[in-house]
């Protein structure tokens, strides 16, 4: 059996749970671990000097529970697959017959800057948009806690710029994508990657 992760990272509001969705749609076998589904209770969120919660960084997320998640799909993809009501079917690629592949879709705003995650993506993907287009697309997005007035400037793209800093000293192999693209153009290419890959 071969089991293949891809990390869609990016910038907030950036497109990459629209483009994790699209992908798991096309790509046989696959499911999605969304960062999303992982942060900390508001409750245990420090806040910083201007009374902003520090949502912005690793330690506002569970990543011990995120890790275990993607564990239980590396131990057994299929169960995991189908324990989360998704279909499996065989096999992936015509020309290897005998062998399963499954595919891992991770998708967050913080995967790569994490080591023990980021050691685990083959193919590492980043959806990049200006800073005009992240904010007007955030500012029709609720969070649960809602973004308070003066949050984005005043933490979450201060905080982008440093992560993306740490990131991009950390990770060299990152396929840079335009969030800005049409949607089906941009899971087209990463489909024909990741197949690729696959086929490799
Ligand atoms: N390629 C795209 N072009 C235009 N709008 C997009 C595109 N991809 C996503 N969007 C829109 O941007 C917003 C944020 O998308 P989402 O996938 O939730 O981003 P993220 O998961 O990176 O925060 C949504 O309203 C979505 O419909
Ligand atoms: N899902 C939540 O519980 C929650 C709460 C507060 C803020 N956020 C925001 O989520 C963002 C990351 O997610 P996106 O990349 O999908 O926008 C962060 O910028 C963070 O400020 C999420």
């Amino acid at each position: 059996m071969k089991k293949l992760i891809v990390g869609i990272g990016g910038v907030t509001n950036g497109g990459k749970t629209t483009l994790s969705r699209s992908l798991q749609e096309r790509l046989p076998n696959s499911c999605v671990i969304s960062q999303d589904n992982f942060f900390k209770d508001n409750s245990v969120v420090p806040v910083d000097h201007n009374g902003f919660k520090q949502y912005d960084v690793l330690s506002a997320l569970h990543m011990d529970r995120m890790m275990s998640a993607i564990e239980d799909w590396l131990r057994d993809p299929q169960t995991f697959m189908t324990s989360h009501g998704l279909p499996v079917t065989h096999p992936v690629s015509p020309r290897k017959q005998d062998k399963d592949v499954f595919i891992l879709i991770v998708e967050g705003f913080l995967i790569f800057n994490y080591a023990p995650l980021n050691s685990l993506i083959r193919k590492r993907y980043f959806l990049d948009v200006p800073y005009e287009v992240s904010k007007e697309r955030r500012s029709s997005r609720v969070y649960s806690p809602p973004d308070p007035p003066g949050y984005f400037d005043g933490h979450v793209w201060p905080m982008y710029l440093k992560n993306r800093e740490e990131m991009e000293s950390m990770v060299k192999d990152m396929v840079f994508l335009d969030g800005t693209l049409d949607k089906e153009e941009l899971v087209s290419t990463v489909y024909e990657e990741v197949m690729a890959e696959v086929e490799r």
